[in-house]
């Protein structure tokens, strides 16, 4: 999830789990029976103590992994403006607000300078990653008409 306002993008300092250590939006694994819409709500809420009230999908990622221990990964990639709450340091994740033009993407998945430019426009998109451990090796990326 990313949630953008008034310039800013809401992120996290990752403190555990798949991507521990990088900068990401917050999110994280569905529950049983649960929409993509309603896993990501609730991994905002637990990750930053926040309620995004216009939540709105934009792409999906699809990561496979060349170790194959690793499953493959189908993300689906959320938008927001407005939530209720403060973003709160948890165990999960410390949030902070980037400019959206200082984006640090060095400390991000290596993907995500491939999409998030193009959902910040507003563009809906699906991409297809290969990685081997943290390393990028090859990638697909369609987006809506400019
Ligand atoms: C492989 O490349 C990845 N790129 C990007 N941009 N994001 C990724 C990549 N791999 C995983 N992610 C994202 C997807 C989720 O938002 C998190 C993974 O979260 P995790 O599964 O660790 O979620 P937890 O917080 O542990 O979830 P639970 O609370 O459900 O255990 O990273």
């Amino acid at each position: 999830m990313f949630v953008v306002q008034g310039g800013k993008i809401l992120l996290i300092r990752k403190k555990r789990g798949i991507g521990a250590g990088k900068v990401n939006g917050p999110g994280g694994k569905f529950e049983p029976g649960e929409t993509a819409l309603q896993c990501v709500l609730r991994e905002v809420r637990e990750e930053l103590r926040i309620d995004v009230t216009d939540a709105r999908e934009m792409g999906v990622l699809n990561f496979s992994f060349t170790c194959g221990t690793i499953p493959e990964i189908r993300c689906h990639v959320f938008m927001a403006s407005s939530f209720t709450g403060t973003p709160s340091e948890t165990p999960e994740a410390e949030p902070f607000w980037s400019p959206v033009e200082e984006i640090p993407y060095d400390l991000m998945w290596q993907d995500d300078r491939y999409w998030l430019p193009a959902m910040l426009r507003g563009k809906r998109f699906q991409a297809f990653f290969t990685f081997e451990g943290d390393r990028m090796l090859d990638y697909s990326l369609e987006t809506e008409e400019e």
